[in-house]
């Protein structure tokens, strides 16, 4: 699913407009009527509902929505945000439709707030995605007082004063809504961790924009929904055999982290594997053979360290299908030694992780012998090593991007909506996930399932984005039998389910 920016949604909008046909104040209807679904399906009549509108296109949304709401029965009361002289047309035509049903507040000074109280429900539709400057003077006054109050809060398309697409600077004044309910398409703004309070929980409506216009707008973020994933995902061939599924080899851990190797093999036989060999150190021989039986195991001959040679007999390097390194290695010299050898003598693209990321941010000249379209899935931390330190999301962001195009590999930017930056300049944000997945461990999971795919014969761009979604998915499952605070990385393992 596309991301467009505010200027793109403007003319998706008149797009809609001029080619269903259907006139824009219809617009504003369905908008508001897919925001009333939603409301009523969580909120009954009983709930007292305040809408605070502004006098824009956003305030001409509240205003049917509290129409609609009334006539369905709840208890609404409506506060007109006087701020200036000048109203858009839709406003004023909502504005004369629901006075026919009731007189709405009109706050111009602080007197006029009315108090709110713990089981209110506020409806924030002062500013949406058209705001051009910082909340200011009336409105910023209003935004304080409905944030101060202990009222829950529901953003109509977005946070009144937040920016939909570029950064706010850190004194604006914005809603912070328990849930935003956004129309059609998604924000960048609401993907960004900056922006978790001026956010909160958000939620996506239809409102039938023009999809065409959709399909041929420019944009270079991307928002990854099931069914896009699914269609990524491919079905195992009836007469096929265990070769063809690729043999993968996972070089993981070093004494004390052997947890984090058996962990992202786990992970990779879960994900679709052929075969399977784990290289750790000589302290994980047994651990390995006896956690992962499904595994071969290769140990080091360095006994807590991984260095390279193994007394064990395995294919060369070259011949593995895919190479994933990085879960509890370390940082030791040897190991970098071992993981430049692995970096020159491997072409197909590795998945590289952890440690190994932080050997490449210490070992500068080792990214330029990553093999093209390698994935690397630093979580915030690791990517600042690897790049600079960034100013803000949208400056994270570029950096992300410049960074895939530059070195032409995938890097997967790990937390809530993972960002997977591509070579051709594309983001892909991800759609599943949740904050229990915040534990040690997961990321582990996740290098050894994207391991899997790729010895799957999966395209590094394709396994990326269906491997983070699948990851994101296995969590939440896992969240929904321990929830949150209960989920191990253990528990995304099993639950890793790869039939949707
Ligand atoms: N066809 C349409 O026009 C549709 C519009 N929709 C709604 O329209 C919204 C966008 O509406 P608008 O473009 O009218 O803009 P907003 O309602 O977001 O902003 C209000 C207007 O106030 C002015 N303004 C800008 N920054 C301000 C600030 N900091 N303080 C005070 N005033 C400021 C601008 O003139 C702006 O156009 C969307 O967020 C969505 O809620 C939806 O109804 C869907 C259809
Ligand atoms: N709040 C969150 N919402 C969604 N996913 C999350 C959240 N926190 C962490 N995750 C996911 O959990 C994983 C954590 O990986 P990482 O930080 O490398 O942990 P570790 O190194 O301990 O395994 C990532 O895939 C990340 O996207
Ligand atoms: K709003």
């Amino acid at each position: 699913m596309k991301i467009l920016n505010v200027e793109q949604i403007r003319q998706l909008d008149q797009a809609t407009i001029t080619y269903e046909p259907i006139a824009p104040i219809q617009l504003m209807e369905r908008a508001s009527q897919a925001f009333v679904d939603w409301f009523m399906s969580r909120y009954d009549a009983f709930t007292p509902v305040k809408v605070f509108c502004g006098l824009g296109n956003n305030g001409g949304d509240g205003l049917a929505i509290a129409r609609l709401l009334l006539q369905a029965n709840y208890i609404v009361e409506v506060f007109v945000v006087r701020y200036a002289p000048r109203e858009s047309d839709d406003f004023a035509h909502n504005h004369r439709r629901l006075k026919l049903l009731i007189n709405p507040h009109y706050v111009e000074n602080p007197g006029d707030m009315p108090t709110l109280r713990q089981r209110d429900v506020v409806i924030d539709a002062i500013l949406g995605s058209g705001i051009s400057r910082p909340a200011e003077g009336l409105v910023k006054m209003v935004i304080e007082r409905i944030n101060r109050a202990p009222a829950q809060v529901i953003s109509v398309d977005i946070a009144s004063g937040l920016q939909a697409n570029q950064p706010n600077q850190s004194d604006d004044v914005t809603i912070w809504p328990d849930h935003t309910v956004t129309f059609d398409l998604p924000k960048l703004a609401l993907l960004l961790p900056g922006n978790a309070r001026s956010v909160g929980e958000w939620h996506m409506v239809d409102i039938g924009l023009n999809q065409r216009f959709i399909d041929q707008a420019p944009t270079p973020y991307y928002y990854t929904t099931e069914a896009e994933a699914r269609l990524l995902l491919r079905r195992r061939e009836r007469f096929s055999n265990k070769g063809s599924f690729g043999h993968a080899l996972l070089l993981v851990g070093s004494y004390g982290k052997i947890g984090a190797g058996v962990l992202a093999a786990k992970a990779c036989l879960r994900s679709g594997v052929g075969l399977l060999t784990v290289q750790t150190p000589g302290c994980g021989y047994v651990v390995m053979q006896t956690a992962v039986p499904e595994a071969m195991c290769r140990p080091d001959v360095d006994d807590r360290l991984l260095t390279g040679p193994s007394d064990v007999d395995g294919p060369s390097l070259a011949d593995y299908a895919a190479i994933g390194v990085g879960p509890g290695i370390g940082k030791a010299p040897e190991t970098a030694r071992f993981l430049r050898e692995v970096l020159t003598n491997f072409s197909k693209p590795v998945v590289v992780d952890a440690d190994a990321l932080n050997l490449l941010s210490a070992n500068k000249d080792l990214i330029g012998l990553l093999p093209e379209n390698s994935i690397l899935t630093p979580h915030p931390k690791e990517f600042e090593r690897l790049t600079q330190r960034w100013q803000n999301d949208y400056d994270k962001l570029e950096l992300l991007r410049e960074f895939a195009q530059r070195q032409q590999v995938v890097v997967v930017l790990k937390g809530a909506h993972t960002a997977v930056a591509l070579p051709n300049g594309e983001v892909h944000f991800n759609s599943t996930g949740n904050p229990g997945m915040s534990t040690g461990g997961t990321g582990d999971v996740l290098t050894g399932l994207l391991t899997a795919l790729l010895a799957q014969g999966y395209d590094p761009v394709e396994a990326a984005v269906l491997g983070v979604f699948a990851h994101g998915m296995a969590g939440d499952k896992a969240a929904q039998v321990r929830g949150q605070i209960g989920l191990t990385a253990s528990d995304v393992v099993e639950s890793l389910h790869w039939a949707w």
